[in-house]
């Protein structure tokens, strides 16, 4: 039941709404059925085959149309009266700046991904406007309250980093299917079919100088080489070639199981793969729709294939690559909703688990891996959106003590399924809500500014379109005009480009950098401290005991310190 109070705030709100997929369409009903009248949206998306299990908003006769657009039209049918209007658009694009913002009570979030989040988190912050976000991944999920000044922002703790695997263990000695899944997909795929100059450790020797037969780069396809040549020259290189010479090292097999090469001749008598020779150069294809099981007639996402049929599969899938979307080979990355693509490295990424002896698994339970999915729950969205829904109207009315981040838990612990913690205090060393300057080590004497632009302010900061500045001096701004002074500062170290800018050398007491983001006008304004390493090693060569330098060495050759 909600008191007169209340209904008098949900009654004159102005709620704006990102994201209509899972948690979205949830919300939207929601709101609605809460009695809120007018609702803004904003979805990028059009709807798929695969959210109408849970988006139930949409039906099948939507697939293909603006997730916004039919979730207004749904929700209007039962609440004619209400004011929704649907934005079909990247909430990144310009023209939802912080004026766009001010103009609503409360914003909430049903993203899926990171940089969208942060992209909102600093918009509501430049606007001063209240942002309740929320997120699920299978039966767990939270909603946590960002009320500027009050509470912490959705910047302010470290997002924990997404799971890593050894890379000697992805490359030479697999032990779980995960782990051939990121072989297939982050080397081999994006080997063939991703941008050729990338780095890539494939550990596979390419070019083996000691034999000719493998002194070119046999990832590259010869002048005129069949297609179906090509396909079992990579296969025999990557499963078979390259095993043999892995598992002949005595060493690395002393404790585990020894793999065994695979030649596709030994698999496939010659004549299996050209039954599909029917593959059309240069029509215009769909691309969704080019399929390797389809052209094989195996039709069961969730049937494990057998090594010859990932054998197959392989070869079909790198034939279709070449023959329907060659224009993409090159540029391409892995996408797991590329059905190709995900046939590609499921079928990669079993033969190399039977070589290392590792069960097989399904297009099915491989998209998962491959994509990191874990499946939603639709309770668990209509959960997080009442809960949403709860905190809006707190925040509506400015109950700040009652303000609760909420965790959903898988199971019941201490008698609760549903965890409410008090939001914590803006973190006073926040990059983004507050002005404490982040200290930055690094050494000026060997790093661009390019690097510190593109790797830590782009990359790990997450600012866009950055403006920087030394004091009243612009070091550098996003943009094609640049005069030549800039570009040549951009291609300088760190120590040149401050030396020219301000005659100060980097010293004990290093100047301030202010990075200002004009991402959408959000007015992000960031201090650095640039330690430089170079003087910090001396400094401790001289002034402090040895002990301290090899400290600080070591915390070097850790990689704790940015190069
Ligand atoms: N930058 C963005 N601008 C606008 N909408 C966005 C942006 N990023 C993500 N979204 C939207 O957020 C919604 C998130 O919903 P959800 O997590 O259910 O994902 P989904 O794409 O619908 O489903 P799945 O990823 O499981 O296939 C999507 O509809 C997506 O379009
Ligand atoms: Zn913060």
């Amino acid at each position: 039941m909600v008191s007169e109070r209340q209904l008098e705030a949900i009654k004159g709100a102005k709620v704006l709404m990102v994201g209509a997929g899972g948690i979205g369409c949830e919300l939207l009903k929601t709101l609605a059925l809460s009695g809120f009248q007018d609702i803004h949206i904003i979805d990028m998306d059009t709807i798929e085959v695969s959210n109408l299990n849970r988006q139930f908003l949409f039906r099948q006769s939507h697939v293909g149309q603006s997730k916004a657009k039919v979730a207004r039209d749904a929700v209007l049918k039962f609440r004619p009266q209400m004011s929704i209007t649907a934005h079909h658009a990247n909430v990144k694009d310009p023209k939802f700046n912080v004026e766009f913002f001010k103009q609503f009570n409360v914003v909430l979030n049903g993203l899926d991904n990171l940089d969208a989040r942060r992209h909102v988190n600093r918009l509501c912050l430049a606007a001063d406007v209240p942002l309740v976000e929320s997120g699920t991944t299978g039966f767990l999920g939270q909603v946590t309250v960002h009320v500027k000044g009050k509470t912490e922002c959705y910047e302010c703790q470290p997002k924990p980093a997404p799971k890593t695997y050894p890379v000697c263990t992805i490359t030479s000695t697999p032990s779980k299917f995960v782990h051939c899944i990121v072989w297939a997909k982050d080397l081999l795929f994006a080997k063939l079919f991703g941008d050729k100059n990338q780095e890539n450790d494939l550990n596979v020797r390419s070019s083996d100088a000691s034999s000719s037969a493998h002194a070119e780069d046999v990832f590259v396809r010869r002048k005129d080489e069949d297609i179906d040549q090509y396909g079992r020259r990579i296969y025999d290189h990557v499963f078979g070639y390259n095993i043999e010479v892995a598992s002949s090292n005595e060493e690395t097999w002393k404790n585990r199981n020894r793999p065994k090469p695979i030649y596709s001749a030994d698999v496939m008598p010659e004549n299996l793969t050209e039954q599909n020779g029917n593959v059309a150069k240069n029509c215009v294809v769909d691309t969704s729709s080019v399929s390797a099981m389809a052209s094989l007639g195996l039709k069961n996402p969730q049937d494990t294939w057998t090594l010859l049929e990932s054998s197959r599969i392989f070869l079909e899938a790198l034939k279709l690559f070449f023959a329907k979307r060659e224009k993409e080979i090159g540029n391409l990355s892995f996408d797991k909703d590329d059905q190709l693509a995900v046939e590609f490295v499921t079928a990669a990424a079993n033969i190399r688990a039977a070589s290392f002896g590792i069960s097989l698994h399904s297009l099915f339970e491989a998209k998962g891996i491959a994509g990191n999915i874990v499946h939603a729950v639709a309770t668990t969205n209509a959960i997080i959106a009442g809960l949403i829904v709860i905190e809006a109207i707190k925040v509506l009315l400015k109950d700040t003590d009652k303000y609760r981040m909420t965790y959903c838990l898988e199971h019941i612990t201490k008698k609760m399924l549903l965890m409410p913690v008090e939001p914590y205090e803006p973190n006073k060393s926040c990059y983004v809500c507050s002005e404490t300057p982040l200290s930055l080590e690094i050494n000026t004497s060997r790093s661009k500014l390019r690097d510190f632009v593109e790797k830590i302010v782009k990359a790990k900061l997450g600012i866009n379109f950055p403006l920087i500045m030394h004091g009243s001096n612009l070091l550098y701004e996003v943009g094609d005009d640049l005069d030549e002074v800039e570009v040549a500062n951009y291609a300088a170290n760190l120590e040149k480009v401050k030396i020219q800018a301000s005659s100060v050398t980097l010293c004990s007491s290093p100047p301030d950098f202010c990075c200002s983001c004009n991402d959408a006008d959000v007015l992000l304004f960031c201090f650095f401290n640039i330690f430089s390493l170079y003087f910090m090693s001396f400094y401790y060569l001289f002034l402090s005991c040895l002990r301290c330098y090899l400290s600080f060495l070591l915390q070097l050759l850790m990689g704790q310190c940015l190069p």
